[in-house]
């Protein structure tokens, strides 16, 4: 058992060895090994909704009650075929937590619509960008097993950020992130066998032995259930809501190598480049650049443009490797026997259509000369 808050409450039992913790601690850059390749995918993102039941004080994208808005299902297919057109492989649906449940307009807004929940609707937002020529990766923030399963078959791969096993001021307040129902929404995923993203939020709080905890949580699940495909090292940033800073180049250098010794192989570590200084972190154990879009902004850092392609080229070139570009789905969950993937998403990646052909050319490495 740990101490970690809301563990019990969600029956979440990990091991996490104090000696591992110790290891971590001590690790460096230089004792991990660079990765030798970099990959990305090239996404559109959509901001469902700006309604969220929490108020982290480092967010600017939640709008108070009164304000919040909906995509419309005309919005949701504009910007997808945008994002096909524009040679993207990934839906990116990112939104805040449990919408309905705080805002009677929202709740409303999505009745009027003939939904009876934000899940409802965001299986048919799913249904859209599959039907335009995207495949989906949704982060919902919090997910209970019957929610995820709503909408698990219409997902090429899922994520939550657990940010931080920690109790941190930043989510302080009544409306306070519950670190066990983040562990419970990975966990989630495993049972239902969703390729899953998750990730460290770095600077919001938390010591290094948060951050070593965090790590050894995320492993401990993924070695029960085989499902975690990436890991975000995201460095907070700063924005109207949040003045404190970004950790320093130095942290950010050692935890991204922390969270490579912390990781088995098979699951990536990933710098969003347009937050982190990944040229500075490459030769730290990353390996993925993370979703970039050439036509939506990063709705959650608006602030923070997103490189173009020409860029991620010249980070690779620095560090010496190539430059690879991937699904959101990474590749060995397609290749593996057991079933990651839904016959619905597999159709599309089989598909004799456009968008069939994209992602396999994706998938045969035929992809960045298209930009
Ligand atoms: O554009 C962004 N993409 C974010 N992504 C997208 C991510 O870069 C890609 O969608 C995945 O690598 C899948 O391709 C997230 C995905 C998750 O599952 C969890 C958290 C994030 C966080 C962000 C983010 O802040 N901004
Ligand atoms: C989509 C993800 O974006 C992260 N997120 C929210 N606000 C910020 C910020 N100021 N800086 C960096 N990441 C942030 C959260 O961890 C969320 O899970
Ligand atoms: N609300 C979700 C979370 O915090 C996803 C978007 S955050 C801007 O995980
Ligand atoms: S980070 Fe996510 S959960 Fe926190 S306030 Fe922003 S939208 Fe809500």
């Amino acid at each position: 058992m740990t101490d970690i808050p809301g563990a019990d409450e969600y029956g979440i039992d990990l091991t996490i060895d104090e000696a591992e913790v110790e290891r971590l601690l001590d690790v460096g850059p230089a004792d991990v090994e660079a990765a030798s390749e970099l990959s990305f995918a090239r996404n559109v993102f959509l901001p469902l909704t700006t309604a969220c039941r929490y108020t982290c004080t480092y967010c600017t994208y939640y709008d108070p009650p009164g304000q919040a808005s909906l995509m419309s299902p005309e919005d949701i297919r504009e910007s997808v075929r945008l994002g096909a057109d524009a040679g993207c492989t990934e839906a990116l649906f990112t939104f805040g937590d449990d919408p309905d449940d705080r805002y009677t307009q929202i709740h409303d807004q999505l009745d009027e619509w003939g939904h009876d929940s934000i899940h409802e609707y965001l299986r048919e937002a799913c249904e859209i960008a599959l039907d335009e020529g995207l495949l989906p990766h949704a982060n919902p923030g919090d997910q209970t097993y019957e929610e995820m399963a709503q909408v698990a078959d219409v997902n090429a791969s899922m994520g939550v950020m657990l940010e931080t096993t920690a109790e941190v001021q930043a989510h302080g307040g009544p409306r306070a992130k519950n670190p066990g129902q983040r562990l419970n929404t990975i966990r989630n995923a495993g049972e239902l066998g969703v390729p899953f993203t998750t990730g460290i939020l770095v600077g919001i709080g938390e010591d290094w032995t948060d951050r070593a905890e965090s790590l050894l949580a995320i492993r401990d699940l993924h070695e029960r259930y085989g499902h975690v495909q990436e890991v975000i090292v995201q460095p907070v940033s700063n924005n109207e809501r949040w003045t404190d800073g970004s950790p320093s180049i130095e942290t950010q250098r050692r935890v991204v190598a922390m969270a490579r010794a912390a990781l088995p192989d098979e699951v990536s570590v990933q710098v969003p480049p347009n937050l982190a200084p990944a040229r500075d972190l490459v030769d730290c154990g990353v390996d993925d650049l993370g979703g970039v879009s050439p036509v939506t902004d990063d709705y959650v850092n608006p602030d923070y443009e997103w490189p173009a392609l020409r860029e991620l080229e010249d980070i690779a070139e620095h560090a010496g490797v190539p430059l690879r570009e991937r699904l959101p789905v990474y590749e060995h969950f397609l290749e593996d026997g057991r079933q990651w993937v839904s016959e619905r998403v597999r159709a599309e990646l089989d598909a004799d259509s456009p968008a069939g052909e994209r992602y396999r050319a994706v998938l045969e490495g035929e992809s960045l000369a298209a930009d």
